[in-house]
């Protein structure tokens, strides 16, 4: 990509961060979008059309500009069970206290959409969290932590602490995967 810019649809600080590590600046323009999930859909394809849903609705406010525009999602499954962001700290808790000591997954699809075509880009990391004791659960809920992350937890913080092993991808699992990013950015 000759031009540097683009328009992230997004307001995770986490990945203005991740692109900022690939040497793209953006403007941020974040989508509200219904996030809810269709009944028996699965978590990668959840994603995957997240993404995407969140790139047109930006495209079509701001396409006209001729950025290229930048969206991700990203979920914690447990099986096919979709973890989200937590609605308060009770789901919080409840959601950490059945990641402790478990093996699950992080999916973040990565979507791209420039002169009217949008391409997408799925990352899907294997998670092994230690078992970790109720009263860290609850100190960590208190410190207001887990509420804007999928999962309730942030590889990237303290959480980092009881991840004893990843298959994939580290950047994914917070929200924006290089790799992948810059596959599709580098394709325009
Ligand atoms: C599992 C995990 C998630 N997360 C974050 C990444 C995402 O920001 C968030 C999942 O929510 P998303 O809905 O993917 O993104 P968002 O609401 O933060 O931003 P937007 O919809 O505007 O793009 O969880 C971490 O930061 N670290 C982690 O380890």
């Amino acid at each position: 990509m000759n031009n540097r810019k683009i328009i992230l649809a997004s307001r995770s600080p986490r990945r203005v961060e991740l692109l900022a590590q690939l040497g793209i600046s953006c403007d941020i323009m974040p989508a509200d979008i219904d996030e809810s999930c269709w009944p028996g859909e699965d978590p990668a394809r959840y994603v995957q059309r997240l993404a995407l849903a969140k790139a047109q609705a930006i495209h079509a406010e701001h396409g006209q500009r001729g950025l290229p525009i930048l969206a991700a999602d990203t979920t914690v499954a447990l099986g096919n069970e979709i973890l989200g962001k937590p609605a308060d700290a009770a789901e919080a808790l409840a959601m950490l206290t059945r990641l402790s000591g478990s093996l699950h997954e992080v999916h973040t699809a990565v979507a791209v959409m420039h002169e009217g075509k949008a391409q997408c880009l799925l990352s899907t990391t294997r998670v092994h969290m230690m078992p970790v004791p109720l009263a860290v659960l609850q100190d960590y809920v208190a410190s207001g932590e887990p509420m804007d992350k999928a999962g309730a937890y942030g590889i990237q913080g303290r959480a980092g602490a009881w991840i004893a092993r990843i298959e994939g991808s580290y950047s994914g699992v917070m929200g924006l995967p290089l790799h992948e990013t810059a596959q599709l950015l580098n394709a325009w």
